[in-house]
């Protein structure tokens, strides 16, 4: 898995076309979504993740309450994003591994947002510059390298 991580001011986006044949079905609300004071993570959920899901999934949230607590923030923005990687693991896993972080960074008390898996989207970012505002990771079953 690759993670880039970005403190912003805010995130926002609106749902504008299918990029997938059979993208993640939505609500009219979901269409849009914004958060403020957001710990922004755009996630490429890769192929050697499929060999170890859960363990991608505790590393995942390990990583970003990390961050998460250092920038001082409890909004995360849980964003599929599919360029951050050339080994893409499958939609289906994909959706799955990003529906579980959400879920677990929610059980530990954080207000999490996710954005729409299978569109292309619009967003506005205000990254806030400081020196942690902008980190990355990678994630790989049985390891979790920092760069
Ligand atoms: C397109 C661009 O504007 C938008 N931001 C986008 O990336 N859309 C991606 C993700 O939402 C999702 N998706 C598919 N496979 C994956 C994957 N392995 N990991 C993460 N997301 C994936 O499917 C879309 C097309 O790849």
């Amino acid at each position: 898995m690759r993670m880039l991580l970005i403190h912003s001011d805010y995130l926002e986006y609106e749902v504008k076309d299918k990029a997938l044949k059979k993208p993640e079905e939505i609500s009219e609300e979901q269409k849009k979504g914004r958060l403020e004071e957001v710990l922004a993570a755009f996630i490429s959920v890769e192929k050697v993740d499929e060999q170890n899901p859960e363990e991608v999934v505790e590393k995942a949230v390990k990583e970003i309450e990390d961050v998460a607590s250092q920038v001082k923030t409890k909004n995360i923005f849980v964003y599929p994003f599919a360029h951050l990687s050339s080994e893409l693991g499958s939609p289906d896993i994909a959706l799955k591994i990003l529906k579980e972080i959400e879920e677990k960074l929610k059980e530990k008390g954080y207000n999490v947002k996710r954005a729409p898996f299978g569109y292309y989207k619009a967003f506005k970012l205000s990254c806030k510059g400081h020196p942690l505002a902008e980190l990355s990771r990678t994630i790989i079953p049985g390891e979790a390298k920092k760069e």
